[in-house]
């Protein structure tokens, strides 16, 4: 499913947050948003999730424009991880996850061996199983982030958005949450702080207070120049001998 967003802004107090980013995100392509503190990743995520309509501009999936979609149909296409999301609910881990079937069930449709199916599938591709029954609030900050990318995965979703999904986790989840996301069959939109992931991505777009200022392969945008003055980073691309890919090597602040 095609994810575009079309002179987009998005205004808080007389601050833009986002100013005039447009972007088109082709079917099952992986694409990263990198960005300084504050850049606008976050904001751009959460328009082009549906969790805020534009002042100005519009998201369409597909050839649809998510405006004139209800919240349910949205769902059914679109899954969102957020950076920071809590519960103070006293649910399980398997209960958490359980929410992301919501969408699908209607009074004619209601909770069926499919959905447990799908349930403990989502539970297993992040490694979670083993603690599927224990109570939210005794995870760990890595194993709920790994629980909510779990709820996105049930939502079975054709768009998969993610906010830095990396941030808490060891080294090893952290591989196996990319390589599975790599992957899976759908569109998927992540923010990463990592710059050396988001040199995995198919494409990426460099947000940079609030607009979108280069987009393309990760090699043509990530050069030093950019990394110097947009990240404020001096750092040097360095060629990995074993299989000739970049790794991006920084030295110091500018
Ligand atoms: N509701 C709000 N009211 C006022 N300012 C806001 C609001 N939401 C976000 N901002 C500001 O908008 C800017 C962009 O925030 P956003 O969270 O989108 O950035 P980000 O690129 O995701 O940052 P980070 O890398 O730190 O997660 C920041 O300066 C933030 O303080």
């Amino acid at each position: 499913m095609k994810l575009s967003a079309e002179q987009l802004e998005w205004t808080v107090q007389g601050r833009r947050l986002l100013d005039n980013v447009s972007l088109e995100v082709e079917p099952r392509e992986m694409f990263g948003l990198v960005g300084p503190n504050g850049s606008g990743k976050t904001t751009l995520l959460r328009l082009l999730a549906g969790l805020r309509k534009p002042r100005r501009g519009a998201v369409m999936v597909d050839d649809r424009a998510m405006s004139g979609m209800r919240r349910r149909d949205i769902a059914r296409h679109v899954a969102l991880v957020e950076q920071q999301a809590d519960t103070t609910d006293r649910v399980t881990a398997r209960q958490v996850v359980s929410l992301g079937r919501t969408p699908f069930l209607l009074p004619l449709r209601p909770w069926s061996s499919d959905d447990d199916a799908v349930v403990e599938r989502a539970l297993g591709d992040v490694d979670m199983r083993h603690l599927a029954d224990r109570l939210w609030h005794t995870l760990s900050g890595g194993e709920r982030q790994r629980i909510h990318i779990a709820r996105a995965l049930a939502q079975q979703p054709k768009i998969l958005l993610l906010d830095e999904p990396t941030n808490h986790l060891d080294i090893r989840h952290q591989l196996s949450i990319l390589q599975l996301v790599r992957q899976l069959p759908v569109t998927v939109v992540i923010a990463l702080h990592d710059l050396n992931q988001a040199m995995n991505c198919d494409r990426i777009g460099v947000m940079d207070k609030g607009r979108l200022i280069d987009v393309g392969p990760p090699g043509q945008v990530l050069t030093s120049t950019r990394l110097r003055h947009t990240f404020g980073v001096h750092a040097d691309l360095i060629e990995d001998p074993l299989d000739g890919s970049h790794i991006m090597r920084f030295r110091n602040v500018v």
